[in-house]
């Protein structure tokens, strides 16, 4: 009888201080994530994230400043990106080479120390926002904008994106959405950069490895498909035909389902309300209507409910931002979970080095090539 799990799916790998995922309840240092993402913003998070404890009015303040002061990036990362083949290339793409980069013009990248690895969180945190704005102008023609020094963190993505100083709904919208992805337990893509640094390997590394796992349509980049799949099915009329044959298909409906919740991701009702209120607000109702009469449908049919991506979708459309950008963006609030872990990892590391349960053939005589048939 098999000894493995394909999938690992419920092996407990780790133990871990930074999120928790109990009775389909998620919590971020045991605060739950509806106090969160009701009250808290992104720099609050990234905050509780790295020091296992909210931070003061001054602890806050000062790590919105030390992240506005770090946000720009050097003309080297920017002409990297003006190199990239800008009709083809993905964001996720450029965002993984990008980070790599920057890992390249930091001359702290291979220092371990703790400080010198918390200076370099604080780092990547603000440049990566930076680098997906400065990545999404260039491929449309404009020039990357400089952030400004007294926006938060989210109105400054939205400032490096579009060039103009958002609205507070759209504040609200993203603060909202970066809170709710920061961090998810051991997913993929945190799994992977776990492995990768308990190698002692650097922090960058770590991340471009976390990167390339959530760049793919099981995980983050589900959300991008998402909006894909809205789009090509184009009216609301269409939803429910258009489901029903891929179901028929045995095709999997992006944003629907999920390896831990059986019963429903905890953070989808913010964005489902996130998603009504903005399309209303911007007359796209039926992306809306559509994802509700979708998630119904598959619930009923599959009983499978929503995860955090399906609802992003319709978020990130109705605030203009183009669907490829939209797992970049995950991957923007995701940094914040990665470098925690990552540095809970250092913090009492021992090398990630499971077993595999053989299934090839049984010992065989070695055939010299002459001899082979
Ligand atoms: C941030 C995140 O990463 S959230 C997840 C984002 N990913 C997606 O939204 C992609 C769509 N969803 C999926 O592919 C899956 O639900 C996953 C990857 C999230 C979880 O996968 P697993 O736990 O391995 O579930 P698994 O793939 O074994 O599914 C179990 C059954 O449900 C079906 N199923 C699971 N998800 C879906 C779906 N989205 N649409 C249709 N059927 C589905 C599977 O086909 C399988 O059916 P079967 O037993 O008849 O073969
Ligand atoms: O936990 C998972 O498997 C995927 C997920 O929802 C996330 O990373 O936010």
């Amino acid at each position: 009888m098999s000894t493995s799990k394909k999938g690992l799916e419920n092996i407990v790998a780790t133990q871990s201080a930074i999120s928790s995922i109990i009775d389909d309840q998620l919590s971020y240092v045991g605060y739950k994530i509806d106090d969160l993402a009701e009250n808290s913003s992104f720099e609050e998070i990234i905050y509780l994230l790295w020091n296992q404890k909210l931070p003061t009015q001054s602890e806050l303040n000062a790590l919105k400043a030390d992240l506005a002061k770090n946000m720009n990036i050097s003309d080297a990362i920017v002409n990297h990106l003006r190199s990239y083949d800008l009709n083809s290339v993905h964001p996720m793409a450029a965002l993984r080479t990008a980070v790599s980069l920057l890992g390249i013009y930091d001359e702290e990248a291979d220092v371990m120390d703790e400080e010198a690895n918390k200076r370099k969180a604080v780092r990547i945190q603000a440049k990566i926002a930076a680098v997906v704005a400065a990545f999404a102008r260039i491929r449309d023609g404009k020039d990357p904008v400089q952030p400004k020094e007294n926006l938060s963190y989210s109105a400054n993505f939205l400032y490096m994106l579009n060039g103009k100083e958002p609205e507070d709904i759209e504040v609200e919208a993203i603060n909202k959405a970066l809170v709710l992805h920061a961090d998810h337990e051991l997913n993929a893509s945190t799994f992977t950069a776990r492995v990768c640094v308990a190698t002692l390997s650097d922090i960058y590394s770590g991340l471009v490895a976390a990167i390339g796992a959530l760049k793919g349509p099981l995980h983050g980049g589900a959300n991008e498909n998402v909006m894909k799949m809205l789009l090509e099915i184009g009216e609301e009329e269409n939803a429910i035909p258009y489901i029903k044959e891929k179901l028929e298909n045995k095709e999997k409906i992006m944003g629907m389902g999920h390896r831990v919740y059986r019963d429903g991701d905890p953070r989808a009702k913010f964005l489902r309300d996130m998603s009504k209120q903005l399309t209303k607000l911007t007359g796209q109702e039926k992306w809306y209507n559509m994802s509700i009469a979708i998630e119904d449908y598959v619930k009923e049919h599959k009983g499978l409910p929503a995860n955090v991506d399906f609802y992003s979708a319709s978020v990130y459309h109705s605030l203009g931002i183009e669907e490829d950008l939209f797992t970049p963006i995950f991957a923007v609030s995701r940094t914040s979970g990665w470098i925690a872990h990552i540095l809970e990892q250092y913090a009492d590391n021992r090398l990630i080095r499971p077993r595999a349960e053989y299934n090839g053939p049984d010992l065989q005589e070695y055939v010299s090539i002459e001899q082979r048939g």
